[in-house]
């Protein structure tokens, strides 16, 4: 149970400090971060590349040897050595490359799942989860494969400039020729990529669209089986599919004209190689041995060529994924407010557990205020009760005590401390929050239960929590017990999940428990067992209850009556039946409703 004695420095349980926002993710930087890898997987491509490079030299050597009438072995050896060890090197370095673009992918996806659950809940909301799950999945691979091209490219330009070299050594005009048509071929093959970038940032932004419909789709997928909805709701993800399909397509198309522009422009290099060289051959300028050299040349450089295409096109898409990764990377965090301390403040032992002075708040976008200058206090323990009509502000009011959204106007006191001078974990390590779906995460019971606590907690202490929910037994009957994953194939009844809700709140070393009742009828037992751990509590706690149930009202010592954003009376039950007629509507329409 949370200290409460004056002058007792609590620590906030996980004080954070890196409640900033990350590094955004920087190419160079994220290369470098593994140089002896990286430097190991460059070296083993440039052996490789000069393996190939030597290769025509050998088959030159070869053909001379042969056409002088000279055992041409030691030069056979060597093609044949050039030959194995280009491959063993280049494998070896694309292995260490994968290697390298793995763990650049890892960092990245961590990255942005640790930052989502930083960013605040309207931001998480207005971004879509089904969007930001695409930047760990589809924006990640593409920005894998960076560190593939980053290092292939600088190498297949050191390739093609080498091998030209080379060419120019053994015939300069068919060099100068060869180049001509290249020439020709990057221009067309740069007004081709121009064009894919657009096309591939509109692709991801496609890809998180759909991914967001998919899983809004899923999480509502009882309604949407209840209310027969499939087929609407199919259809809806089968147009953002369609619009998926088209602007693929619309890359498909860009995409498969540069081979078709390569394969072109390679035709026309070598015959225009081939008709001067033949001609230079008749007039006795160039050698048999030179021109096969210099066409093994042409020919191995035309994959390299291939690869500086296809790679800048590749390289745009990374380079499309590292900006919408940055995009999320550079969204506003939710901070600790400007003026809170650096050690979490000591709750004062006589304060209210909350005090609302004159609070306003207005949701981003709405017309209307959600809440119109709000006054109200709760004692430092037992129940307090918020009812009202609903849309009255009730919900918003217990998202304002915990910050998970901020005051437009006015000021909210938690244990005697402006919200705005506590560090946001030490003040929601003072608050257990129970919402209404009672939420699980996908963790097991025993993880599940010890949320919210400092330290962990003894199994006769979560035996004691779950009997007085009266769960014990429900969740011994679970294949592994309390080490059973919740969330999948063992889910729990909306009942159980209820009770395990309340006893994470029991065991949690909060001082104030905000409760957000739910609307749904309790059999007798359980709204018996949630009556008795609510008042269970209450004795040494302060619990704040957004209260749709007549009997939870009847039992709070205060009650605080809402309607249309504002406070319109506050009391115990009695006093309030007595003087606020709108209190009165509403338990006697509470009374119908329970009967
Ligand atoms: N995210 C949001 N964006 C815009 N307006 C919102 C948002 N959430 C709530 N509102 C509006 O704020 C007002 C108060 O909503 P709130 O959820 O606090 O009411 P409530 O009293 O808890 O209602 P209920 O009992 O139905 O849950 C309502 O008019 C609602 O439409």
């Amino acid at each position: 149970m949370a200290d409460q004695t004056a002058g007792t420095v609590r620590p906030a349980r996980g004080h954070d400090t890196s409640r900033t926002a990350p590094a955004p993710v920087r190419l160079r930087h994220e290369l470098g971060a593994e140089p002896g890898r990286l430097s190991a997987a460059i070296l083993f491509a440039l052996v490789a590349t000069a393996a190939t490079l030597a290769l025509p030299l050998f088959v030159q050597e070869v053909i001379t040897d042969l056409s002088g009438s000279r055992p041409p072995r030691a030069h056979v050896v060597m093609m044949c050595a050039a030959a194995v060890g280009g491959a063993v090197t280049q494998a070896l370095s694309g292995f260490l490359l994968a290697r390298v673009g793995e763990r650049l992918a890892c960092r990245v996806r961590i990255r942005i799942m640790e930052y989502s659950l930083r960013l605040p809940l309207g931001v998480v909301k207005a971004q879509g989860t089904g969007d930001l799950a695409a930047r760990v999945t589809s924006d990640a691979l593409l920005l894998r494969q960076v560190v593939d091209i980053a290092t292939q490219l600088p190498l297949a330009a050191l390739t093609v400039a080498a091998t030209l070299a080379v060419m120019v050594w053994i015939d300069w005009v068919l060099t100068l020729v060869t180049v001509g048509a290249l020439a020709v071929l990057t221009v067309l093959i740069l007004l081709i990529l121009r064009r894919m970038k657009d096309n591939v940032s509109g692709q991801q932004v496609a890809i998180g669209q759909i991914a967001q419909r998919f899983t809004a789709n899923l999480d509502a997928l009882t309604t949407i089986k209840a209310y027969r909805a499939e087929a609407l709701a199919a259809g809806a993800l089968a147009a953002d599919a369609e619009r998926l399909r088209a602007v693929s397509l619309e890359g498909a198309r860009l995409g498969a004209m540069i081979p078709a522009v390569l394969s072109l422009g390679n035709q026309f290099a070598m015959i225009a190689v081939i008709l001067t060289g033949g001609a230079r051959l008749a007039a006795g300028d160039l050698s048999i041995a030179a021109f096969t050299a210099f066409l093994l040349y042409l020919l191995q450089t035309i994959p390299y060529v291939s690869t500086l295409a296809t790679g800048f096109g590749r390289l745009q898409a990374g380079l499309a994924a590292r900006d919408r990764c940055n995009e999320l990377l550079l969204l506003a965090p939710e901070t600790d407010p400007a003026g809170a301390a650096l050690d979490p403040p000591t709750p004062l032992p006589d304060a209210p557990s909350v005090i609302f002075r004159s609070v306003s708040y207005t949701h981003p976008g709405a017309d209307e205020a959600a809440l119109r200058g709000i006054s109200f206090s709760t004692a430092r323990t037992g129940l307090t009760a918020v009812v009202g009509p609903s849309g009255a502000g009730k919900s918003t009011t217990l998202s304002l005590i915990d910050r998970f959204i901020r005051p437009s106007s006015g000021s909210i006191t938690v244990l005697g401390h402006d919200t705005r001078h506590w560090p946001l974990d030490a003040l929601r390590a003072r608050i257990a929050y129970v919402d209404q779906e009672f939420t699980l995460l996908e963790a097991t019971a025993r993880e599940n239960l010890q949320l919210g606590r400092d330290g962990r907690a003894s199994d006769a202490e979560l035996a004691a929590a779950l009997d007085a929910v009266g769960l014990a037994e429900d969740i011994t009957r679970l294949p592994q017990g309390l080490d059973t994953p919740l969330g999948r194939e063992s889910d729990l009844s909306g009942g159980q999940r209820q009770r395990m809700a309340l006893a994470r709140a029991l065991l949690s070393d909060a001082d104030i428990v905000l409760l957000d009742e739910p609307t749904s009828q309790l059999d007798g037992l359980n709204e018996q067992r949630f009556r008795a751990v609510v008042s269970d509590l209450a004795a040494t706690r302060a619990v704040i209850v957004v209260a749709h149930r007549l009997s939870t009202v009847q039992e709070a010592r205060h009650v605080i009556m809402m309607s249309d954003g504002a406070v319109l009376d506050a009391g115990d039950h009695p006093t309030l039946l007595r003087r606020c007629v709108p209190y009165r509507a509403l338990v006697a329409s509470q009374s119908v409703a329970a009967r």
